[in-house]
């Protein structure tokens, strides 16, 4: 839907918008000012720096949350309708950690409804960020587990930090859970289908040398470079006109996203009478419990 967006409304929109800015003068002046200011909600902070930085902040480890996602869609929704926005770079706040992927809790042991509205919010997420027209650019700086990796896979380049002990896939099959039709889909327009193929059944998670010899990530750089790099990576980006990009950007993801906005209310469905299953249950326990021993 929201690429869609990009070819029916948004270029001609921002054109438009471009064009009242300079004509209301002052007043154009005062609305850009007030939509620049950076705002925080409790979990995704947004900085308006030398580029506009989208940080997640949901200690320990960036997990994905129903509040951090409703959070994470309302910020992007609003720098997407904030016309002195062209690009953002999506990192997060705490060293080593990119995101830990969906909250594994809020599969758990939690009514149907919860679940429905829980999946509901991770395809909002994928929806709009996917779907954005804005540049993003992921800025990995740790580990990038599973809904981490589909974030980072959904930006338009992705810089990860140079350290073998970081580590990023889609490791569902190692929990005992299915990556979706629409995750399998964002990855094999990432990295070709014989790669995805091998990569989801085995679940395997690639350390960022080896992230970057499959092309899931695209370049890697120090630590401490990683947010310049994503800086230096935004202004090379905005360099090409932005009508002519978008709209480049959705030929390349409409198929994909028209996929999921066709069939969500059946992948809602399909969702929870999966994670209800006693047996789907216990798996995600025992993983929970590993990871609680592996102290
Ligand atoms: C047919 C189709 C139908 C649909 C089928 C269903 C499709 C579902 C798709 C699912 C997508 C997902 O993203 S599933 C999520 C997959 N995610 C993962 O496997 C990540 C697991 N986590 C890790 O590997 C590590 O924690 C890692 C992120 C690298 C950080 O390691 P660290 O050593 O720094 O930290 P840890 O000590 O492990 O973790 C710190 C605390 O955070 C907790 N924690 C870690 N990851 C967590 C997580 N994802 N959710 C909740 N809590 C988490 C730990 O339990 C610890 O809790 P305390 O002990 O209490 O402190």
């Amino acid at each position: 839907m929201a690429a869609q967006a990009v070819l029916r409304s948004s270029a001609p929109a921002r054109l438009l918008s471009g064009s009242f800015y300079i004509r209301k003068g002052v007043l154009a002046s005062w609305q850009h000012y007030q939509s620049r200011r950076p705002f925080s909600n409790e979990k995704v902070l947004v900085e308006l720096d030398e580029s506009t930085v989208m940080k997640m902040k949901n200690p320990p480890v960036n997990s994905l949350s129903l509040d951090v996602l409703t959070e994470f869609s309302i910020s992007l929704e609003k720098l997407e309708i904030d016309r002195g926005c062209r690009g953002v770079i999506l990192t997060s706040a705490f060293p080593k950690i990119f995101s830990a992927g969906l909250d594994i809790t809020e599969m758990c042991g939690k009514s149907a409804e919860h679940y429905a509205a829980f999946w509901r919010a991770v395809q909002e997420m994928w929806l709009k960020l996917y779907g954005s027209n804005m540049v993003t650019i992921a800025a990995i700086n740790g580990s990038s587990p599973a809904g981490g990796c589909l974030m980072a896979m959904c930006c338009d380049y992705r810089i990860m930090a140079d350290n073998p002990k970081f580590a990023i896939g889609l490791n569902e099959t190692q929990l005992g859970i299915v990556a979706p039709f629409w995750f399998k889909e964002t990855m094999v327009n990432t990295v070709g289908n014989r790669v995805t193929e091998q990569s989801l059944q085995l679940g395997q998670m690639y350390p960022a040398p080896d992230a970057l010899k499959i092309g899931l990530v695209d370049k890697l750089v120090t630590e401490e470079k990683v947010q310049s790099t994503a800086v230096a990576a935004m202004s090379q980006w905005l360099a090409v006109p932005d009508h002519a990009r978008q709209i480049t950007k959705s030929i390349m993801r409409k198929p994909t996203i028209d996929n999921l906005v066709k069939h969500r209310e059946a992948d809602i469905n399909n969702f929870v009478s999966f994670i209800t299953k006693d047996s789907i249950q216990k798996s995600l326990q025992v993983y929970m419990d590993r990871l609680k021993q592996k102290k």
